[in-house]
Parts: structure tokens; sequence; C-alpha cells
């Protein structure tokens, strides 16, 4: 797959603005979100249809999960910082959360 190119600018201040739920990360060049779900079994569930989007898409989550809690940072690595793999997986990871109620 092509690498992929690093959000900047006004690009990236777009597509953020569009993603309402998530944060930039104080630390790093990634967005962020915090999921509560009902109790485990649907944090779960949750996560095995981000899975198998994110292997589908060859682009994967960095998460943490306690309990009915998911904690997720997007990031390119391979682009050392946001691209718009990550913006694609956020909008996949929302339309999934909101299956859930959230
Ligand atoms: C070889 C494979 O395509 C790469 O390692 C992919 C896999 N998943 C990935 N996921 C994320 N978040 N960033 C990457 O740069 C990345 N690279």
């Amino acid at each position: 797959m092509a690498m992929a190119e690093k959000l900047t600018g006004a690009a990236r201040d777009a597509a953020l603005a569009r993603l309402p739920h998530w944060r930039a990360a104080k630390e790093r060049d990634a967005i962020e979100r915090r999921l509560v779900f009902r109790d485990f079994s649907q944090a779960f569930a949750f996560m095995t249809r981000v899975a198998l989007a994110a292997e589908a898409a060859d682009h994967h989550p960095e998460w943490f999960n306690v309990y009915k809690i998911v904690d997720i940072v997007l990031t390119t690595h391979d682009a050392d910082g946001l691209s718009q793999r990550d913006i694609d997986l956020a909008h996949k990871i929302d339309a999934f959360a909101a299956d859930f109620g959230i």
C-alpha cells in the first residue's frame, strides 16, 4: 500500500472539525476518543467490529480497555503523524459506536 501522507494545515483542521468526538492528543500527532459502554460485553463486541475493520483496511488502532471503557488513539506510524487513514478509521469507529447507542 502507498505510504500515507501526514495531514497538515487546513486539511487537518477540516478533517478534525468533522470528528467532534475526537480530540488532538497532547504529546503526539494523533487523535483520541474515550468510549464508555454499558458493560464489558458491549465494549468487547465493539472492539471486535473495530478489529475486523482495522484488519481489512490494514490500519490499526492503539487502544486500551478496562471493563466498559475503551480508550483509542489513532495515528499513522508509517507517516509519523495523523493521516487520512486515521480520519477514515475514526469515522468507522464513530459509526460502530453509534450502533451501540454511544
Ligand atoms: C505493513 C503494514 O501495511 C503496515 O505496518 C501498517 C499496518 N497498520 C498500521 N496502523 C497504523 N495505525 N499505522 C501504520 O502506519 C500502520 N501500518
